[in-house]
């Protein structure tokens, strides 16, 4: 150490000038900064932040501002990041998967499918090491949804490894029993096998993932719940207000354990008539922000009813990674339920 080595004063002094874009104040006072070290023999800063939702835009733009800030020290930077969840990691089930981002709806055939599929490419996308793992025992369609035609393959100690499709990792009941044998699943049953596939299945190191969860409020949500660390839930309805209705019952599941909700999408929003070029609000408009407004949650954004999202999913290619105004809208969807992600885990963190 010399006179003109920094000290981890210094390093806080310049880190209080970074603000948290979303929490609207700097990460000094939020409590975000977990840990600095020195090694002045090899000059080089040791930060851990609280940062958990990796690759979201509102955390790369504090690493982003972290790293602007410390540049005119003479040290290099080692940045990492880390959030207390809270769990024993003996206890943990998926202790190397970071969120697990179930995705709910109250009803059927709001596009819940569609919309997991496309947030778990979206990350993806975006950089991110992702599962999406099927959990509609009853009705299992992710694997048509992403042209998933290969199988899990398992190891020689009974470990399964899940196929890949477009940089995730997938896993769905349809695997295991076909999609056209019908199977009558009890409440008992259907515990022990979602907790066999968390378990048995090598999902590896991942920063998301997506659940596709049956739709309503019966034993899969339960054993769900009850089994794994779900970090936050993305409610899935269209703008009918029966959609909205069953959306709210799924709301106080979530409420009842405890589990945070990242917001709420709307989908089939609007229809973008391609002949008369004009905007139809076929299930009515605006019912997801209402309720979003209602129950004083996050919008997360609306996704327009496009034909082209079902040629994508009956084709295998998420409509996420395509051009046009309603990629975009994917995309922005991924992009803000990642940030919510991310801000569930700050405000944990400093209590805001
Ligand atoms: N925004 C959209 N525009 C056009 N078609 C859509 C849109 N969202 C979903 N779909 C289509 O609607 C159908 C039902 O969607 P999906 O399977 O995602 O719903 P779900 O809520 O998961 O259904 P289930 O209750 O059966 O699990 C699919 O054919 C899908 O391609």
């Amino acid at each position: 150490m010399t006179a003109t080595s920094p000290t981890a004063e210094d390093v806080r002094d310049r880190l209080s000038t970074v603000v948290d874009p979303d929490l609207g104040e700097d990460i000094v006072s939020l409590d975000l900064v977990n840990a600095v070290d020195l090694d002045h023999d090899e000059e080089i800063i040791y930060l851990d932040l609280t940062l958990g939702a990796p690759f979201s835009p509102g955390e790369t733009q504090i690493a982003d501002d972290t790293r602007e800030a410390l540049s005119d020290l003479p040290y290099d930077l080692e940045l990492s990041a880390s959030v207390d969840r809270g769990l024993d990691p003996e206890d943990e089930i998926l202790p190397h998967v970071q969120n697990i981002i179930a995705v709910a709806s109250g009803k059927g055939g709001v596009g819940k499918s569609t919309v997991a599929v496309n947030l778990a490419a979206g990350l993806a996308d975006m950089g991110a090491r992702v599962g999406l793992f099927d959990a509609d025992v009853y009705g299992p369609n992710v694997p048509r949804m992403v042209d998933a035609d290969e199988r899990p393959s398992a190891t020689s100690d009974e470990q399964i490894i899940p196929p890949e499709q477009f940089g995730m990792k997938l896993m769905s009941m349809d695997f295991l029993v076909g999609e056209d044998d019908p199977v009558i699943w009890r409440g008992p049953m259907v515990h022990k096998v979602l907790t066999q596939l968390w378990e048995d299945v090598d999902w590896g190191y991942l920063d998301y993932m997506v659940v596709d969860l049956p739709p309503g409020t019966g034993d899969t949500q339960l054993t769900m719940l009850q089994s794994v660390p779900v970090s936050g839930a993305v409610i899935v309805t269209t703008p009918q207000d029966v959609a909205i209705d069953d959306a709210r019952k799924g709301l106080e599941m979530f409420g009842e354990h405890e589990t945070p909700v990242l917001g709420i999408v709307e989908n089939m929003s609007s229809f973008h008539c391609p002949d008369c070029g004009g905007r139809h609000d076929i299930f009515g408009s605006g019912g997801g922000r209402e309720l979003a407004d209602d129950v004083e949650l996050p919008f997360l954004g609306e996704i327009p009813l496009d034909p082209s999202i079902r040629e994508g999913g009956d084709d295998g290619e998420p409509m996420v990674l395509g051009e046009g105004e309603t990629s975009e809208k994917l995309r922005e969807f991924a992009h803000t339920t990642a940030d919510m992600q991310g801000i569930v885990h700050r405000r944990r963190k400093s209590g805001r």
